[in-house]
């Protein structure tokens, strides 16, 4: 095994469901986080920027136990780790934080060791660990993913974005956990409602596989998931309604929420129009957002290379303005 210095790793932040593809479908987007490992004499980490404020910074910190389930599964030995991370993506508010934190703690680690493990055993321990496939096999592969789990084994589909496809993002300035807005789920739904979804997430697929935008608006939509959870979301129900009227494609919660997403095509006039309508309806009931544009980046997680003598705020500072 030969044991690199350092390693630096890029993710993305990634939308999950897009709508009916509850716990299958996901879409990688131009949010990053940046992980830094080094192999130590004592574990220690600096976390940077407004995202990482309350993290642990122990050995119970999600990137030293996921580094560590790496180096175990390698049968190596890197006992101690020098962390260095920082992150644009919103913790907890559906932009896939913990799949981007775990996709980049495997890869950095895998990377530290010589890569030993294949992309899809780190699909499989990234899907172990978040429980289901859509937010990490986006942040892992980029682009749209379609995926499925069945416990030990993850089977996925990268599918290209297609052109003219972006999206609205709307982020309100509180925190949802998938654990809360789970919860919130029933164990179990009608057959009239799976088969709903079922149609509509293979529509969506094929959809988003043909470049069929027009398909969005119907193929978005979803009765498994978005109903239960609508009650934790101040104004989800009326953007739900409405967005397609302001000028969305389709509308969805993103992941387990808060956040919104609107998809829009980059060639429409009214996406002002939709940005103004999304920010008003969420803070007429109150809540403060912010709204992103955002395009959906093909790659995902990439690992830099350790050849830089910037450090590693230096290299983030480079990577934000360029
Ligand atoms: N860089 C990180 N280091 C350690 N823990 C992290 C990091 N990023 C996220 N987490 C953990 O993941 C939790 C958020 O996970 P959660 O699944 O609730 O939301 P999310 O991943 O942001 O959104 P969603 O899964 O709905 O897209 C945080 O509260 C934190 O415990
Ligand atoms: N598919 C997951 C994504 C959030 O992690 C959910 O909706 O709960």
């Amino acid at each position: 095994m030969s044991l690199s210095q350092v390693v630096r790793v890029k993710v993305p932040a990634s939308t999950a469901n897009l709508g009916p593809g509850f716990d299958t479908l996901g879409m990688a987007l131009p949010l990053y986080s940046w992980l830094e490992l080094r192999p130590s004499d004592r574990t220690v980490f600096h976390l940077h920027g407004d995202q990482m404020e309350g993290l642990p910074q122990d050995k119970s910190n999600l990137i030293y136990k996921v580094s560590q389930m790496v180096f175990q599964e390698a049968g190596v030995s890197v006992p101690d780790l020098e962390i260095s991370m920082y992150s644009d993506i919103p913790l907890t508010r559906g932009l896939g934080s913990s799949a981007s934190a775990i996709v980049g703690a495997l890869a950095a680690a895998n990377a530290l060791i010589g890569s030993p493990l294949p992309d899809a055993k780190l699909f499989h321990m990234a899907t172990a660990l978040e429980k289901h496939p859509d937010n990490v096999g986006a942040s892992l592969f980029g682009g749209i993913v379609a995926a499925a789990w069945d416990g030990t084994h993850a089977d996925y589909v990268r599918i290209a974005p297609p052109a003219h496809l972006e999206t609205l993002v709307v982020i309100p300035d509180f925190q949802l956990s998938t654990t809360k807005a789970r919860e919130a789920l029933p164990a179990q739904v009608k057959l009239e409602d799976a088969v709903y979804n079922i149609s509509r997430s293979s529509l969506l697929t094929a959809a988003l596989s043909a470049g069929r935008l027009d398909l969005l608006r119907e193929a978005m939509k979803d009765r498994i998931h978005q109903p239960y959870r609508a009650p934790l979301v101040p104004g989800m129900s009326k953007i739900l309604e409405e967005a397609q009227k302001q000028g969305a494609l389709g509308v969805a919660l993103s992941g387990a929420g808060p956040t919104m997403i609107a998809f829009v095509d980059n060639r429409d006039a009214r996406i002002e129009q939709l940005r103004v309508y999304l920010v008003e309806t969420m803070e007429a009931e109150g809540i403060t957002v912010s709204c992103l544009q955002l395009s959906p980046v093909a790659e995902g997680v990439q690992v830099l290379g350790d050849k830089s003598d910037r450090t590693f705020m230096e290299m983030i500072r480079g990577e934000i303005t360029a």
